[in-house]
């Protein structure tokens, strides 16, 4: 057997368990894909159904199952309500998480009206703002509370994860005061990024960043097929006499 290379990568992040990130990254997209194969009615698959549903490959996908300890069952595949569940054990949403809500404007408001938390383990009890207008308002069965709540909230429903949805410039502040309240993971949303101390978890969620990523890929796809051809010019009735370009018209 020959050496592939003298060089190798550092090795992978792993969690305390010793489940390298990206594994851990992907057991949401299992459990997902899982859920869609029970609600279909279907009890067993096999590796390259569940890699299919999942959009990995069955390679990738049998070695990550292989650190929780599940190898699936050869020629009849694994257990498609027994995985759901281990890998909803593994991530933790098999108990439930408190969360709490701060910045109740256009994207709180669509995130409190989401009904998926609920049923991936997440049960939002607390909506907060700071703007009088809003505090009292109602929101399916929810009611709009006062940021200065915050504290008493997070002590009394034990809240562990705070999701910030304001504008950038309070967002800061928002967070301390959530992690000052005993949050320990956040979400945030807003277009900044935020400090947090050793033991605290954030994640952030930018759709823009998603759609460049997107950009570049149909841009890498258009240079595949050939530039797109230059679009006519719509004929110009009556237009004769227009500047020549770079003709450096006066200010
Ligand atoms: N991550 C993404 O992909 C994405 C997409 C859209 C919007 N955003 C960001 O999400 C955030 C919210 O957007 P939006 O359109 O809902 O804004 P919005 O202005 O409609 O709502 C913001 C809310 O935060 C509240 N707020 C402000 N300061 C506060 C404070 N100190 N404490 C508690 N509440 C406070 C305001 O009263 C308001 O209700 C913005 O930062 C925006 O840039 C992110």
């Amino acid at each position: 057997m020959t050496r592939a290379s003298s060089r190798r990568p550092g090795p992978p992040t792993r969690t305390e368990r010793g489940i390298p990130e990206a594994t851990v990254a992907r057991l949401p997209v299992y459990l997902r894909a899982l859920t869609g194969l029970s609600d279909s009615g279907i009890a067993t698959a096999s590796s390259e159904d569940l890699a299919t549903a999942a959009g990995v490959n069955s390679a990738k996908l049998r070695k990550d199952l292989s650190y929780l300890g599940s190898y699936g069952t050869r020629g009849v595949g694994y257990d498609v309500e027994y995985l759901r569940y281990q890998i909803a054990r593994e991530i933790g949403v098999t108990q439930d998480w408190a969360v709490v809500i701060v910045g109740i404007g256009n994207l709180g408001h669509a995130l409190a009206n989401y009904s998926g938390f609920g049923t991936r383990g997440f049960r939002i009890v607390a909506l907060l703002d700071a703007d009088p207008n809003l505090i009292g308002e109602r929101i399916g069965d929810m009611e709009v509370r006062d940021f200065a709540e915050l504290e008493d909230i997070v002590k009394a429903d034990r809240v562990s994860i705070g999701v910030i949805t304001t504008p950038a410039g309070p967002a800061q502040e928002v967070c301390d005061r959530l992690v000052a309240a005993g949050v320990t993971s956040i979400l945030n949303f807003a277009p900044v990024v935020l400090s947090v101390p050793d033991g605290v978890d954030i994640r952030k969620v930018d759709l823009s960043i998603e759609l460049q990523i997107l950009a570049y890929h149909e841009q890498r796809k258009s240079g595949e097929a050939g530039l797109p051809e230059v679009p006519e010019l719509p004929a110009m009735n009556g237009l004769t006499d227009l500047p020549s370009v770079g003709g450096g018209v006066g200010a």
